[in-house]
């Protein structure tokens, strides 16, 4: 992004919005550049600290020059963020990151059909984000490209051709760095119980996430042979996926996934109309 003169505007400057804000400066974009609309006031302090940028309380004139318009609001609010907004938005691209709310919400909000809809993850505060994006019919093959070399900055994307799959990617990889924390709860108190510092307990499971996903990434083998490979006959592994076998703990697991993206898409239905 670094000699990309483009304006993009945030609607909301929380989480999301701080992780593609601090990729985007990462890569080299000026903050000059970004305008944020964020009504929180403690939350503009904290974005002024950590980039230098004076978040608006509210939509105004500054956002009319943005040529992309990013949607970082909660889904509960956006349709209310989208009212207030839309008379300053101009001709803008949008890219939202909402969870569950449909494009065909955001359209009719915003009376544009320029809209990318997308699914990032938390990661990306590291530059380590997934994401998923789906366009509407009416977006340009150039369009794409200015929302990828956005999105780019966090981490790696994808793209969708049916927008509700973004539901299940709000479930697998959206929702997913908490079951990753998850298991990291678990196996640093599985480790201390066993008699490991917490720290030591933490450290080793951190690690293990980190190793095993890179070698995942690196190898052609599917997860069930890199599995095999830990799995030494009437050995350890054996008698911890046995246990989790007999618990049908791969089931429950699934379930949750399915319970998430069942959410995604209630949080349409409820906050889309
Ligand atoms: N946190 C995640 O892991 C994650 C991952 C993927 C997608 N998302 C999606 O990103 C969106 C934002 O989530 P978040 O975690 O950053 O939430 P957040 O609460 O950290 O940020 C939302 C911000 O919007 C502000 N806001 C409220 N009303 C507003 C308005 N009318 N105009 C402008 N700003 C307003 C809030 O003050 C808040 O700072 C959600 O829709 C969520 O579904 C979140
Ligand atoms: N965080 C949001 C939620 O929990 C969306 C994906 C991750 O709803």
């Amino acid at each position: 992004m670094a000699n990309d003169n483009t304006r993009i505007g945030f609607i909301g400057g929380g989480n999301m919005a701080s992780a593609i804000i601090g990729g985007l400066i990462r890569q080299g974009m000026a903050a000059s550049n970004i305008e944020i609309v964020e009504p929180y006031e403690p939350q503009r302090a904290k974005l002024k600290e950590q980039f230098g940028i004076t978040a608006q309380a509210e939509p105004g004139a500054a956002l009319a020059g943005c040529e992309l318009v990013v949607w970082a609001v909660k889904p509960q609010t956006f349709k209310d963020a989208a009212a207030q907004a839309k008379p300053h938005t101009g001709t803008a691209l949008h890219l939202s990151v909402a969870a569950g709310i449909r494009s065909d919400s955001i359209a009719r909000w915003l009376g544009t059909q320029r809209i990318v809809r997308s699914m990032p993850n938390t990661p990306a505060l590291v530059g380590k984000g997934m994401t998923a994006l789906f366009a509407r019919d009416a977006v340009t093959a150039a369009d794409k490209a200015q929302v990828e070399r956005v999105i780019a900055t966090t981490g790696e994307f994808l793209w969708v051709d049916e927008e509700k799959h973004l539901d299940a990617v709000t479930a697998l990889s959206g929702s997913g760095p908490a079951y990753v924390f998850y298991f990291l709860e678990a196996m640093r108190q599985a480790g201390k119980e066993m008699g490991l510092t917490e720290q030591q307990a933490y450290k080793l499971a951190v690690g293990t996430f980190v190793g095993a996903s890179a070698l995942a990434q690196a190898s052609n083998d599917p997860p069930e042979l890199l599995r095999e490979r830990v799995t030494s006959k009437g050995g350890t592994t054996y008698a911890a996926t046995t246990s989790m076998d007999s618990d049908n703990v791969k089931a429950h697991f699934i379930k949750a996934l399915h319970a998430a993206c069942k959410r995604a898409d209630e949080l349409g239905n409820e906050f889309g109309a």
